[in-house]
């Protein structure tokens, strides 16, 4: 069973798949405690705020409400909603603390194609055909660290910067790493001009790629 805080179609705004159509699921639970985390609405699983899964497509705004649901369940909702996108993007909260096989393997039995947006804290649990995106997370206030075997997994590495540290924190993190089949984007924190300046700036003397949540400046979910 999975917990779901959301599910909505749109463009997805960040990283190699911007400006696809998608569906999102927004998995409930997150103990790794980003300062500057978008989501924190997500992080705890309250047992007093279970709702019906079919009102986590109806949410008008963030809200810690989440539904109980098996891959079917989900899938049915999907169908249900007559989505049109066939890109579906599990997110989160963090969605590595499920094993998401059982769903990615139905999803794609039924031809959708499927994303992880993961923190790379947790071992994934996922088909190969499924897009990984890793997050990397270091020194969070929850203690958990990158796992090694989450970047080798990656397809694309998206680190949200806001401060030279954090470039070097990259830097650190692909040492070693083949990232020959690798996408490595920087993704600037919150929208600040300063991160932003910083993130164009260390994508052009690395060769990354620039993430900026297109969704954000578009004013949509
Ligand atoms: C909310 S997280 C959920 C998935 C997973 N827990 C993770 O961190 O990848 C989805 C993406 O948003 C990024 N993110 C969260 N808050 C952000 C912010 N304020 N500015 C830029 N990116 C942010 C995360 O780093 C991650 O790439
Ligand atoms: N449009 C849109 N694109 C996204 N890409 C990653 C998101 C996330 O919250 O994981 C996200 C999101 O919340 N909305
Ligand atoms: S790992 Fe992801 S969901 Fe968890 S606190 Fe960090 S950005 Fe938010
Ligand atoms: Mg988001």
């Amino acid at each position: 069973m999975y917990k779901v805080n959301e599910i909505f179609e749109t463009i997805q705004g960040e990283g190699n798949y911007t400006g696809t159509p998608a569906i999102f699921l927004r998995l409930q639970g997150c103990p790794v405690g980003c300062s500057w985390c978008d989501t924190k609405h997500t992080w705890d699983i309250q047992p007093d705020l279970l709702i019906q899964l079919g009102d986590t497509t109806q949410k008008k705004a963030d809200s810690d409400h989440w539904a109980q649901a098996d891959a079917q369940a989900i899938l049915a909702l999907f169908q249900q909603r007559a989505y049109r996108a066939k890109h579906v993007v599990i997110t989160g909260g963090e969605p590595c603390m499920y094993d998401l096989n059982p769903l990615c393997e139905l999803l794609h039995q039924q031809g959708f194609s499927t994303q992880i947006e993961t923190s790379g804290t947790f071992e994934i649990l996922a088909p190969l055909q499924t897009w990984v995106t890793v997050s990397p997370k270091v020194n969070m206030k929850g203690g958990y660290e990158v796992l090694r075997s989450c970047l080798e997994r990656a397809n694309e590495i998206k680190h949200p910067v806001a401060m030279e540290k954090h470039v070097q924190e990259l830097e650190q993190l692909l040492i070693g790493l083949d990232c020959q089949n690798k996408l490595i984007y920087l993704q600037p924190i919150s929208q600040k001009a300063k991160a932003t300046q910083l993130a164009i700036e260390a994508c052009m003397a690395h060769n990354w790629r620039l993430s900026v949540q297109v969704h954000k400046y578009l004013g949509i979910n």
